[in-house]
């Protein structure tokens, strides 16, 4: 799915209106019938009074015509109607009619005593939506804070938390949500980790718009960001059918270099998840200290030993495997490096670049250049800051991330809670799967070894790093379903990549 910039977020909006033959008040009534229709499954009146708080523009317009709807479906609902500019026509209607009804509508001005919200109130935010055109500042921005602060409430941001730039990163007080309903479509600021605390849980409320395509024209131009987020609908569409005379040679055949002494389980973990992605066989290149411990912890992988006995220094001959995933816990020994550039040189298939490998390269900038064309390099924030120096914020690191897949022609990965995936075309994804329960040791390991075994079973770098993310979060949410964050381990993920793959085809069919 699109996400979209505020300019084409308006441009959307009055194409639909333009279109459909409908006004901008019928549009906001659709919008929030929506969002009601979504809240409401969630908050029930028994949930907890609403506080309302709404403000001069089509978000404070959104607001009072939830009220509205809210208190027709019997919710104890309360308006707090903020004073700080001219009314958008729009909102000047929803005010109007529901003033006209008959719930607590209290007007408020900069310098008027701070509402308080009481314990077990459901305070909705309608204060600022996309609109936002500068840092929210004095009385408002206080205002914003104390209702940060207080204990026993929950808040509801609606669109966006009030004071989030939808396209850029917040430098004034911003609203914490611990639920944001999205309208229409993701904008990108939500997916920034440095806007968790504001986004809380995100659910997209969905209603008829017209094309996202009439609107991909509309700036900011030559803008490098997130561009499309990902939804289990799409990724269910790029898992390959198996044929019935399919085999363990058409599955591929991937080779792991990974693991040195005291890092075996990132190889053991990795190595598991290549099969269970669906490859047909794996070989794992180790040293000589971890032959047997790969043989007895995974005896459906083969292995290649190493002349070293603790670390990896020259790897054979490559030409049999159809990709090789390199990294997972190999240590940053010079000779680990030769044997890495060793294998940039020799291969020329796109192959997984993860964890030592990112540092050694980092640590010799020369290798970047053999990497082969198509790669997935798989960096956390740490190895990508060593790989491409530091940024100030999410919008920075995208931008250096789109442009480095683009220039070098490879799937870069930028793992976080929103993973993001650059590709050589410009397409920036957004993956919505995964959970904290998945920082834990070796998840990154699981990672590189499901996008290897994509690979080997011969899809297409951009297809099997986005198929890859998906299915590693859904993996993760499904395990940590079944057994609790805190209790989640590595293997865990691994284990859940059959049922995110039954889940996947469930979707498709
Ligand atoms: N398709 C959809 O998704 C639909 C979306 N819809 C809704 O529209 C919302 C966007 O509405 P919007 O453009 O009117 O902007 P919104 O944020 O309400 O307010 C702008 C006003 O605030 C002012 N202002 C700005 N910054 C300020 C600051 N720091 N401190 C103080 N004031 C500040 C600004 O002033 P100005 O910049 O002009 O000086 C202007 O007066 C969107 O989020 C969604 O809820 C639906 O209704 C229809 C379908
Ligand atoms: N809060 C979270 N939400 C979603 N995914 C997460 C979260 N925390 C971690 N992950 C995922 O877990 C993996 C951790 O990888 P990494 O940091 O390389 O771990 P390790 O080096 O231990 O294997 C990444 O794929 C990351 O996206
Ligand atoms: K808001």
């Amino acid at each position: 799915m699109q996400i979209l910039s505020g300019q084409q977020l308006r441009a959307l909006d009055e194409m639909t209106v333009h279109e459909e033959g409908i006004t901008s008040l019928e549009l906001m009534e659709r919008a929030v019938t929506a969002f009601t229709g979504s809240f409401c499954k969630q908050f029930r009146p028994s949930s907890g009074p609403i506080l309302i708080v709404c403000g001069t523009g089509n978000n404070g317009g959104d607001g009072f015509a939830t009220a509205r709807q809210l208190h027709r479906a019997g919710y104890n609902t309360h308006v707090v109607a903020a004073e700080f500019g001219k009314r958008s026509p729009d909102n000047q209607a929803n005010f109007n009619a529901a003033k006209r009804l008959d719930f607590p509508f209290t007007l408020l001005r900069a310098g008027n005593p701070f509402p308080k919200p009481a314990p077990g109130v459901i305070l909705i935010d309608a204060l600022l939506g996309t609109g936002l055109s500068r840092p929210l500042e004095g009385y408002w921005a206080e205002l914003i804070e104390r209702w940060n602060e207080t204990e026993d409430i929950t808040r509801v941001a609606l669109d966006v938390p009030s004071g989030l730039p939808a396209d850029g990163p917040a430098t004034g007080a911003v609203f914490m949500a611990d639920h944001t309903f999205v309208l229409g479509y993701p904008k990108v600021a939500i997916f920034a980790p440095e806007n968790a605390v504001y986004v809380g849980e995100m659910s997209l409320v969905k209603f008829k718009l017209s094309s996202v395509r009439t609107v991909l024209h509309v700036g900011p131009e030559g803008d490098i960001r997130p561009n499309q987020m990902l939804t289990e609908g799409y990724v269910a569409t790029l898992v390959k059918k198996r044929g019935n005379s399919d085999h363990k040679g058409t599955f591929g055949h991937a080779l792991l270099v990974a693991g040195s002494f005291g890092k075996m389980g990132a190889a053991v973990i990795a190595a598991r998840a290549v099969l269970r992605a669906g490859a047909g066989l794996v070989t794992c290149h180790v040293p000589r200290s971890g032959y047997e411990i790969m043989q007895i912890s995974f005896p459906e992988a083969m292995c290649t030993v190493d002349a070293h006995w603790y670390q990896t220094t020259g790897v054979g001959d490559l030409s049999q495997y159809a990709t090789i995933g390199i990294g997972p816990g190999l240590g940053t020994e010079q000779l680990t490096a030769a044997a890495l550039r060793d294998v940039l040189t020799r291969y020329a298939k796109p192959l997984v670049i993860d964890a030592d490998a990112l540092n050694l390269i980092a640590q010799s900038p020369s290798l970047f250049a053999l990497i082969p064309k198509g790669s997935i390099l798989t960096p956390h924030p740490k190895e990508f800051e060593r790989l491409f120096g530091k940024t100030a914020d999410s919008f920075a690191r995208w931008r250096v991330q789109g442009e480095a897949a683009k220039r070098n022609e490879l799937v870069i990965l930028l793992k976080t809670n929103h993973t993001t995936i650059a590709t050589p075309t410009g397409k920036i994804y957004v993956n919505t799967t995964g959970n904290p329960g998945m920082g834990t040791a070796g998840t990154g390991d699981a990672l590189t070894g499901i996008l290897t075994g994509l690979l080997a079973q011969g899809y297409e770098p951009a297809t099997a790093a986005t198929l890859g993310v998906y299915l590693h979060g859904l993996a993760g949410d499904l395990a940590a379903e079944a057994l609790s964050q805190e209790f989640l381990l590595a293997e865990d993920v691994v284990n859940h990549v059959g049922a995110a793959y039954q889940e996947l085809a469930r979707v498709r069919n």
